[in-house]
């Protein structure tokens, strides 16, 4: 497996560097970044905060966006953003290009319908594929947690409620927590997934979380100035359903932040931090 290297910028003493590579899972060529902190070293392997971003996002609004590199470099903790889904001329796309399914809207599963079940296998890509490259080719260990914003706030709390023994911690920005039932995920799930709905709860918070297993470290932030908020993303939903089952998430509500990365940026050390001692 052989990675490409096309930027590489010194940040907060650490590295910010993107790479692409061959993908076996999405079958077309995929671009990642890394944040390196300074920590990291062959002899001094970091664990792994994975990012996973939003609707029309790629690698790149995360690192330029969310300033947090300096903390991942006084905590000593590397930072990986994915693309959010595969990404190339021969990909199939939204027929009308609308920014919400297709490209740069994977929804982090593996879709089961034609055309779309060749490349869009974006759950295998973070769960297994992504991690074994990042481990083979960076000075970092196998300790990991997951974060993401709206789209990827759904994916890390999925990937997370699905693989708890894989990672130590979950965090999310105003996810799509229950997108069996809101029509953001109506729409991609319909066309991902196919029309019965009963394979659509194997991709959705509030069905996952009754029934975990093991119960994970959970921090959510919510903006109630977000415009998303009562038609996509119903954090209520997420934290009745933890109550039904004793599942400690902790949900803050922040009074007038939006969607957009300035309340990422706003509040992205409380999530490092919250990670930082789950990862030790
Ligand atoms: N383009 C959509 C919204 C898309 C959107 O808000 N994307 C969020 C994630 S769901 C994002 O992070 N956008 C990129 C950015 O702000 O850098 C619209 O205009 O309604």
């Amino acid at each position: 497996m052989s990675l490409e290297n096309i930027s590489s910028n010194r940040s907060f003493g650490g590295w910010h560097k993107q790479y692409t590579h061959t993908s076996r899972t999405v079958h077309c060529n995929m671009r990642f970044a890394i944040f390196l902190p300074p920590q990291a070293s062959e002899s001094n392997r970091v664990p792994v905060l994975y990012w996973l971003s939003g609707l029309t996002c790629s690698d790149e609004n995360f690192m330029q966006k969310a300033g947090a590199h300096r903390v991942a470099a006084e905590l000593g903790i590397a930072i990986v953003a994915p693309d959010t889904s595969p990404r190339g001329d021969n990909i199939p796309d939204d027929p009308e290009g609308a920014y919400d399914f297709g490209i740069g809207a994977g929804f982090y599963l593996n879709a089961t319908e034609a055309p779309w079940n060749r490349f869009y296998h974006m759950y295998d890509y973070v769960v297994k594929e992504l991690p074994a490259v990042i481990e083979a080719h960076f000075p970092v260990s196998d300790v990991k947690a997951i974060s993401g914003h709206s789209m990827g706030g759904h994916g890390a709390l999925t990937i997370a409620l699905k693989n708890s023994d894989d990672y130590r911690s979950v965090s999310a920005f105003s996810p799509i927590v229950n997108p069996a039932a809101v029509p953001w995920g109506e729409k991609a799930f319909t066309n991902y997934l196919g029309e019965d709905r009963q394979t659509w709860l194997e991709y959705d918070s509030c069905a996952l979380i009754k029934k975990a297993e093991k119960h994970l470290p959970m921090l959510i932030d919510q903006g109630d100035g977000d415009q998303f908020l009562h038609e996509q993303l119903k954090p209520g939903n997420l934290l009745q359903a933890a109550e039904e089952v004793g599942y400690p998430l902790e949900l803050r509500m922040q009074e007038g932040y939006d969607h957009s990365y300035y309340f990422i940026s706003s509040f992205i050390e409380d999530h490092l931090r919250f990670h930082g001692e789950h990862l030790k």
